[in-house]
């Protein structure tokens, strides 16, 4: 039977290996519709990500006859208003995994129900259903390593194509997208558009680059900033413009691709933690750290998002994200390293500036990243371990042409002292593990 189908779209702003997209088709016409939430605008980087995303989706729908309609109603009520004027009979989404957008999911699904609309939602931003890969008592796994090793007893599923014939419902249009306001009021990502191009086939091409030239190197080359050692498909794959699985299931064909398939489980793991923890981002696992001596400096922790904290590495990497909505993964662990240990800062007010400065902003692997550098997460480094900036710096960056890069060799004088801060970190943990 001929059903006409609501698709809401969400960190899938993608035409291929869309499993909602893929049903809705087989089964007759279409609509389609992207809700922004509040939350949304508070990442400012990742908001002008996905004004661009959102057009080059309706450039592509509207080649197949499609509008995409946009909306800054909750869903719970646009949604069915748009099911009655269009006789609608059911609604189709691919999961999300952010602690917001599962409660979006959970009240829609709830209001559908009342109102005797059939629904279906596909799993989306992951590599595998949330009911496998759990321990074989159906716990989900805390440890980083049996997880991945349990995942590599599992094969990613082939990426879904579409049907070539598409139908679909003619629709009046609701927003436009210079009426949604994504893009943010203070206009310093403009500088972004010179490092990035978002959308579908930005994304396609360049992990098809990552691939062809780059993916055998990775372990070899991903540690270090001034490389192109990594594939930074990161904020592609935040909006959904590349799928995880169509990534991963390409990379697993390469050659000596393990070591990258590798973080591609990272990432599967950081979902399964905020699923598991839905205060991931705000609240330390490790509970002993609810009593921990953070210090409160405005100033410090400025200079730190400035980039004047005179440590050439970590203020290279934050004037790296400044520039351009991104940082080395490398960097990232140094400069969430200096903000909690050398300034003794609250780990949450880097994830904070992380959350409106990143392209690539992802709420689980933003939490996973941080508590794991501050030492609060389940399996992450013990806080003791604090990284020596200066010995980051001849390691990974020893011609210097990243300091350069970003810094252009600014003369800042250290804003502490690396024995002493490290010393200060060290005795106030020490409060705490008592
Ligand atoms: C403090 C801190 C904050 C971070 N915040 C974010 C964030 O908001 N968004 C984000 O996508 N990543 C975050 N990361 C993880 C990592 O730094 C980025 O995913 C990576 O730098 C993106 O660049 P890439 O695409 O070139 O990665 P590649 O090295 O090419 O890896 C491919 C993909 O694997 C995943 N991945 C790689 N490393 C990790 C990791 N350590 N944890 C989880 N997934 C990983 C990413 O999706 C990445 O795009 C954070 C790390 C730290 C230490």
């Amino acid at each position: 039977m001929t059903k006409r189908t609501l698709v809401w779209f969400r960190r899938d702003l993608r035409l291929h290996d869309h499993l909602a997209l893929a049903k809705a088709l087989e089964q007759g016409p279409v609509a389609a519709i992207f809700t922004v939430s509040d939350d949304m605008r508070k990442r400012e980087a990742s908001c002008w990500w996905l004004h661009h995303s959102l057009f080059s989706l309706q450039k592509a729908l509207h080649e197949q006859g499609v509008t995409l309609l946009l909306s800054d109603e909750n869903p719970t009520s646009v949604l069915p208003k748009l099911v009655k004027t269009y006789l609608i009979n059911q609604v189709v989404w691919n999961d999300s995994y952010t602690t917001d957008e599962r409660k979006e999911e959970v009240a829609l699904k709830k209001v559908l129900e009342e109102a005797g609309i059939s629904y279906e939602a596909c799993y989306g931003d992951v590599l595998f259903p949330q009911h496998e890969l759990t321990k074989d008592n159906g716990d989900p796994y805390s440890i980083f390593t049996p997880f991945y090793k349990r995942s590599q007893k599992e094969t990613v599923k082939r990426p879904v194509a579409l049907q070539e014939d598409w139908q679909s419902i003619q629709v009046d249009a609701l927003k436009s997208l210079d009426e949604l306001k994504l893009l943010p009021e203070r206009d310093w990502y403009k500088k972004f558009e010179a490092y990035w191009t978002p959308g579908e086939q930005a994304g396609i091409e360049q992990f098809k680059q990552f691939a062809d030239d780059d993916i055998a190197d990775y372990k070899k080359m991903r540690d270090f900033p001034d490389a192109d050692g990594t594939s930074r498909i990161s904020p592609y794959l935040t909006w959904g413009n590349l799928s995880v699985r169509a990534v991963y299931y390409a990379a697993s064909r390469r050659e000596h691709a393990e070591p990258y398939l590798r973080q591609l489980v990272w990432r599967e793991f950081a979902r399964r933690q905020l699923m598991q923890h839905p205060t991931l981002e705000t609240k330390p696992l490790r509970t002993e750290f609810n009593e921990f001596p953070w210090r409160d400096s405005q100033s410090d922790f400025d200079k730190w998002k400035r980039g004047e904290t005179g440590y050439p590495l970590v203020d290279a990497g934050m004037k790296q994200l400044w520039e351009t909505g991104w940082m080395h993964n490398r960097v990232r662990m140094v400069a969430a390293s200096f903000l909690t240990k050398h300034l003794l800062l609250p780990w949450q007010w880097g994830a904070d500036w992380f959350k409106e400065t990143l392209v690539d902003y992802d709420e689980a692997n933003n939490a996973m990243g941080w508590q794991w550098v501050a030492g609060t997460g389940i399996d992450s480094a013990p806080y003791f371990r604090i990284f020596n900036p200066e010995t980051q710096l001849e390691k990974f960056d020893s011609n210097g042409e990243y300091v350069h890069e970003f810094t252009k060799d600014q003369d800042v004088a250290p804003i502490v002292d690396h024995k002493e801060a490290r010393a200060r970190a060290l005795a106030a943990y020490e409060r705490i593990k008592k």
